[in-house]
């Protein structure tokens, strides 16, 4: 498992309540990369990011951080990973400045003064430093826990949401920070519900739905292995009328007079041919490639969902 920044194998959970939130993950983060998680709500994300943080224990699995296995050596493995969770906790007596300084010298980093400044300063906190956190806004709290993450230089940095419920402004300044740190040769794991967040931002993408991975792979080749394209066709049907005949996997929407739908990449041809017969009749026709959201939508709902899942399973039974 070395080599990587993050090496998860066989990794499950179940909780004391009965409810198993990983059932059998396997994950390998090259040093480097910037990685995206996704998943619908309840899908396992931040259950397998606070088992590499340490703050949830394991069910079974193996998870090593730089090569460093967290159960051998939990304490290295700690000091090697800076996490910013996504629920927002900071003690509201200490100023900003003080709470970075002092969640230094948890880490042991001796005289951290010269890189909370850099981090203040990058992430828009210098003016706020000698406030206390309980005057800060909600946008400046999520910038404050993303410093106190990286206050120990770690190489591995794992974000979870950390734009949710931030303006358009301050998310596009943590997508540049999030380049910046990528550049100095962080490897960055982030967890998202904005899809094009993670188009933007990262190099791979993995989609979690309950508990198994549904997809890892390089978001051009997610792209190119699904086999379907949008469809959008204005029609000039006379008093509103439906098409005689209508495509199969395309809908017909009566008021706003247009068909639209997924269609599969090799029945384009055969809906050009229904085109060209009815081109009297239509005012216009888009066919867009798929967008991460369709292949999202795909593997998350439904049949291709389950199947998933039960695939994953049954390579780890026993
Ligand atoms: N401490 C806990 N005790 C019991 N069940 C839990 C606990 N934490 C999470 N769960 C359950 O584990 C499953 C996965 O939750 P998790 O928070 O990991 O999902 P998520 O993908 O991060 O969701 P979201 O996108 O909503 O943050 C859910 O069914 C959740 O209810």
């Amino acid at each position: 498992m070395s080599g990587a920044a993050l090496a998860i194998d066989g990794l499950r959970k179940t909780y004391a309540n009965g409810v198993t939130a990983l059932c059998g993950v396997d994950l390998n983060i090259a040093a480097g990369e910037v990685f995206a998680i996704l998943g619908p709500n309840g899908a396992g994300k931040s259950t397998l990011i606070n088992i590499v943080a340490q703050v949830t224990a394991k069910s079974a699995g193996r998870v090593a951080v730089m090569g460093v296995d967290i159960e051998a050596q939990p304490q290295l493995a700690k000091r090697l990973v800076g996490v910013t969770p996504q629920e927002i906790a900071l003690d509201p007596f200490f100023t900003v400045r003080e709470l970075l300084i002092n969640h230094a010298g948890y880490y042991g980093v001796r005289k951290p003064g010269p890189w909370v400044d850099e981090l203040l300063q990058r992430l828009d906190l210098a003016k706020h430093a000698h406030k206390r956190t309980r005057e800060l806004s909600g946008g400046m709290k999520r910038r404050l826990t993303v410093a106190k993450s990286l206050v120990h230089q770690p190489p591995l940095v794992i974000l979870d949401e950390p734009t949710a419920g931030v303006d358009v402004a301050l998310r596009h300044g943590l997508w540049s920070f999030i380049r910046e740190l990528h550049a100095q040769g962080s490897t960055v794991i982030l967890t998202t519900h904005y899809l094009e967040e993670a188009q933007e931002l990262a190099g791979r993408v993995a989609i979690i739905n309950q508990g198994a991975l549904a997809a890892c792979d390089r978001t051009e080749n997610l792209l190119a292995d699904f086999a379907a394209r949008r469809v959008e066709i204005q029609w000039k049907g006379e008093n509103g009328a439906a098409p005689d005949v209508i495509p199969v996997g395309l809908q017909w929407d009566a008021g706003a007079c247009r068909l639209h739908g997924e269609l599969a990449t090799d029945a384009v041809s055969e809906l050009m041919r229904w085109a060209g017969e009815r081109a009297c009749q239509i005012a216009d026709l888009r066919l867009e490639p798929p967008r991460l959201e369709d292949v999202y939508l795909h593997l998350t709902s439904g049949a291709a969902a389950t199947a998933g899942k039960q695939q994953q399973e049954a390579r780890h039974a026993g």
